[in-house]
């Protein structure tokens, strides 16, 4: 029996969307993956050598990325973040979209960007990257959640953060004054194991073939 391949996929919103297409390329969890009272984090496939694991999403990316899992789905925010050189990202999902924005509060934008800037956000290494294009020194102030609330409190004049709708912003007496990127989820492998395990190649064709057919699920 060879080792089962670990796919690694986020606990939240992404994975509503992910399952359907997952099922489509023939992974589909065991059924106590669904029961919300289970505390188990590792799932068998039905009909194949492969175990499931539900982490954080930014954790998903460090499993594959270290090779501890092989093949996992996460948003390209994620992938840009870390910029993992063992993390390669072959297939674009077409689900999951959002945007990472710059936001300020409503009536403080406008005026010269000054040279220096605190800016509280999920995501450190492209708001500096961000700011360096833009000759700003930005101070990233790291928070893992409710970023909104930054600014209202003085903790930073500006958020980095993700936004779909742009009802969290508008609630909070925020706008987005600019886009950083456009964000879709995407199959992402661990190089090493796509070199040398053909079932991490048969998955990343599967997927980009399911993503060619343009068919609803
Ligand atoms: N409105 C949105 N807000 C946040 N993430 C979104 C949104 N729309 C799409 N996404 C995508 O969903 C990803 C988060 O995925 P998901 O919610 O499945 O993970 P998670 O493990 O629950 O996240 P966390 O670690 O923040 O709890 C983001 O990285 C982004 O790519
Ligand atoms: O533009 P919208 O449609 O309002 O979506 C954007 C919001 O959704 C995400 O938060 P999430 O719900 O994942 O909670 P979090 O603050 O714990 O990240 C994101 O961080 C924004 O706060």
């Amino acid at each position: 029996m060879p080792t089962p391949l670990t796919f690694a996929v986020p606990k939240g919103r992404i994975l509503d969307e992910a399952l359907p297409l997952m099922a489509r390329a023939g992974v589909v969890p065991e059924a106590e993956f669904h029961d919300k009272k289970s505390r188990a984090l590792s799932f068998a496939c039905e009909n194949s050598d492969m175990r499931l694991i539900r982490v954080r999403a930014f954790d998903v990316a460090t499993f594959v990325a270290h090779g501890a899992a092989q093949v996992g789905i996460v948003g390209s925010d994620v992938v840009e973040e870390f910029a993992y050189s063992d993390l390669y990202a072959p297939v674009d999902l077409d689900i999951g979209h959002c945007r990472l924005s710059v936001a300020e509060l409503v009536g403080e934008t406008g005026g010269p960007l000054p040279s220096h800037l605190r800016i509280a956000s999920k995501y450190p290494s492209l708001t500096r990257r961000h700011f360096e294009k833009l000759g700003v020194q930005a101070e990233v102030v790291k928070l893992n959640g409710a970023m909104e609330l930054a600014p209202m409190l003085g903790l930073s004049s500006r958020i980095v953060d993700l936004v779909s709708t742009g009802r969290t912003l508008k609630e909070n007496g925020l706008v987005e004054t600019s886009r950083i990127l456009d964000i879709s989820a995407r199959l992402i492998v661990n190089r090493a194991a796509l070199k040398t395990d053909d079932r991490v190649a048969a998955l990343v064709e599967a997927f980009r073939a399911l993503v060619a057919e343009k068919v609803p699920a």
